[in-house]
């Protein structure tokens, strides 16, 4: 049996969070009254959480992605995205999570006339403000920013320049994200071929309200190293009974050209178990493909999205995925080191944290398991 609090001790890493979808519903508040914003749906914090989480209940991505005016609305000043940016690393380090790729959407932080620049040293500033404060407190946390473009929009081109120009200052790697359905990566080609072209990592967020063809693209057209949530690979996957139901035999399973290059590949899929059932990408968590792709050893990794609209931390997700498919810490540590391996750091770096902080920490957790 394995307790939230002990999954709060494992040494945790986080490729897929959004700082837009990750704010204390206090700070929304505090931050509404400071800046002026005045269309917040709820004046307390608790009220606040709960029309989040409800709102983003909705079962369609589109509806899911509304309840983001509220927070980006309040990120438009430098010192609101400073702020915003240290909390994000204060959570996730008070969680256990020991390295995060953290990413927004520069262009959504300009309406009050901040340049994109402006918006990068804001929050780059926030980052470093909370790894030194999480590592004075002894619970030290790397972390990393992912730049995303909006796929509605047309500026992909120009945040995959600044993703480059930031790249020695924080910047890890580049996304894209926003409504699917309509929006194929391909849109975006210019950008990610500008960001081959400088050696430069990027991932897409495929697969999770448009099926396989956005994944096709994704990876074929585009050359996304990893896939945001790509849940949608399973419909490339044929099991002998149909259904994806925790323990069903996946011997026999028969795999599609592109379930078989993301495999082969070992393209790395950043699930978000809660965030899937939310935005309707499952049904539930019992249909979440989760436990199929892992024991078909897809490279699967466990995320949060966004830890206000499904009010959770990478601690919850693990207790979930505890409860429904009883994953143990040696499955834990599997997914874990999956995402060490898979993170836009530089190789040592990764084996550094692999070896020297993952790989420690599991062992303890194991160790505990025959202690009692
Ligand atoms: O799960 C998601 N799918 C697509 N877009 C998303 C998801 N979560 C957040 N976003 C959008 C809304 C944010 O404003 C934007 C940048 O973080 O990314
Ligand atoms: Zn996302």
């Amino acid at each position: 049996m394995i307790t939230e609090e002990q999954c709060r001790t494992a040494p945790k890493v986080l490729l897929h969070d959004h700082l837009d979808g990750g704010l204390r519903p206090a700070t929304v508040l505090e931050l509404a009254h400071e800046t002026g914003y005045g269309a917040l749906p709820a004046d307390d914090a608790d009220a606040l959480a709960t029309w989040f989480a409800t709102a983003a209940n909705s079962g369609s991505l589109e509806t899911y992605l509304e309840t983001f005016a509220h927070t980006v609305g309040v990120m438009q000043t430098a010192s609101a995205l400073t702020r915003v940016a240290r909390e994000c690393v204060e959570d996730l380090s008070t969680d256990g999570v020991v390295y995060a790729e953290v990413r927004f959407a520069p262009e959504l932080h300009v309406e009050k006339g901040l340049s994109l620049d402006d918006v990068m040293e804001a929050v780059l500033a926030g980052f470093a403000e909370g790894a030194d404060e999480a590592r004075a407190q002894g619970r030290p946390i790397v972390v990393r920013c992912l730049v995303t473009a909006m796929r509605h929009a047309a500026r992909s081109r120009e945040i995959a320049e600044l993703a480059v120009t930031y790249r020695d200052r924080g910047v890890a790697g580049f996304d894209i994200a926003g409504a699917e359905a309509g929006f194929p990566p391909s849109r975006h080609l210019d950008a990610f071929e500008y960001l081959r072209g400088e050696c430069a990592h990027f991932t897409i967020h495929a697969g999770e309200a448009f099926g396989l063809p956005s994944i096709h693209e994704a990876i074929a057209f585009c050359g996304a190293e990893r896939l945001g949530h790509g849940v949608r690979v399973m419909d490339d996957v044929t099991l002998p009974g149909g259904g994806v139901s925790p323990g069903r035999p996946v011997d026999g399973a028969t795999l599609g050209r592109v379930a078989h290059y993301v495999r082969d590949k070992r393209i790395p899929l950043e699930l978000c178990p809660s965030s899937n059932v939310q935005t309707g990408a499952v049904a539930s968590l019992a249909d979440h493909p989760f436990d199929v792709l892992a024991r078909l050893r897809f490279r699967v990794t466990v995320n949060t999205d966004n830890r206000l609209m499904s009010d959770t931390s990478m601690s919850r997700e693990f207790m979930l995925l505890h409860r429904q498919f009883g994953y143990d810490w040696a499955d834990f540590e599997r997914f874990t080191v999956n995402a060490m391996k898979s993170a836009f750091l530089p190789f040592d770096e990764r084996i550094a944290l692999i070896d020297g902080v993952i790989k420690p920490g599991f062992a303890r957790l194991k160790s505990q398991r025959f202690d009692g």
